[in-house]
């Protein structure tokens, strides 16, 4: 469960984020929406630790930013952040030791075939293109085997092979109890996955809507409906 209450970010005398709550429940996939500068990254920034803010985040009813909270939360940032001199391997390998992942190698291994990475485990960081950084940031999040995740724009710079087995993974962890959270633009890429969905607009959430609410809407339908937008 990740849980947002009474959130707000201000930078300067911008209000960013203006008293936001909402949460995921346990084993569900929320989808955090809006137009460019809704306030989606305050909000992500703030869920990772990244950002001072006011309000509190829980994730499986922790603070977030408690030790216990952050052994069981990932996070896959929109831009990768690689380590130059580590390999592809090593990066999954320094996770399973900050976290005391008890992913085993075969696990590992599983991950690393998924995105046909097995070939590329020994590349340095800095050796990577954009996609496999994409690739090997989602597979170091994988490796903490999180109970919530949360992943800003997952889509982005990943071929199509990528991107279908990452929506078989997201379906994987929700069968599996975890919760997920992904912000994006690309609402096409998200809808068969999606069971809870929030409009951000200018700061606070406009609108939200369940799957079983939606009676079978697309998302693109429903965020335009919410926004005031022109459907294309
Ligand atoms: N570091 C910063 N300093 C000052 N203002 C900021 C900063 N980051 C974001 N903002 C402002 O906060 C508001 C929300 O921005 P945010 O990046 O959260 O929006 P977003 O919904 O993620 O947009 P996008 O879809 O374009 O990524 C905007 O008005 C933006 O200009």
């Amino acid at each position: 469960m990740l849980e947002i209450q009474g959130l707000s970010k201000t930078y300067g005398n911008n209000v960013a984020v203006d008293n936001v709550s909402f949460s995921v429940p346990d084993g569900q996939v929320g989808i955090l929406l809006g137009p460019n500068g809704a306030g989606k990254s305050t909000i992500i920034k703030s869920i990772a630790g990244l950002l001072r803010y006011k309000g509190a985040i829980r994730i499986q009813g922790l603070p977030a930013r408690s030790m216990d909270a952050k052994k069981v939360f990932a996070y896959v940032p929109e831009i990768p952040n690689m380590f130059d001199a580590l390999t592809v391997r090593e990066h999954i390998e320094y996770i399973r030791m900050a976290y005391s992942s008890d992913i085993t190698d075969e696990e590992v291994d599983e991950i690393l075939r998924e995105f046909e990475m097995e070939d590329k485990q020994e590349k340095l960081g800095n050796e990577l293109s954009k996609g496999m950084m994409q690739k090997v940031s989602i597979c170091c999040a994988l490796a903490v085997k999180p109970r919530v995740i949360l992943l800003d724009e997952p889509m982005v710079g990943l071929d199509p092979a990528a991107i279908k087995k990452l929506k078989e993974i997201v379906l994987d962890l929700r069968n599996k109890g975890v919760t997920v959270l992904i912000s994006t633009h690309m609402l096409e890429m998200v809808e068969e996955l999606w069971d809870i969905m929030f409009v951000m607009e200018k700061g606070h959430i406009v609108g939200s809507y369940t799957k079983k609410d939606a009676e079978g809407r697309d998302l693109d339908e429903l965020f335009f409906a919410m926004t005031g937008g022109e459907k294309e």
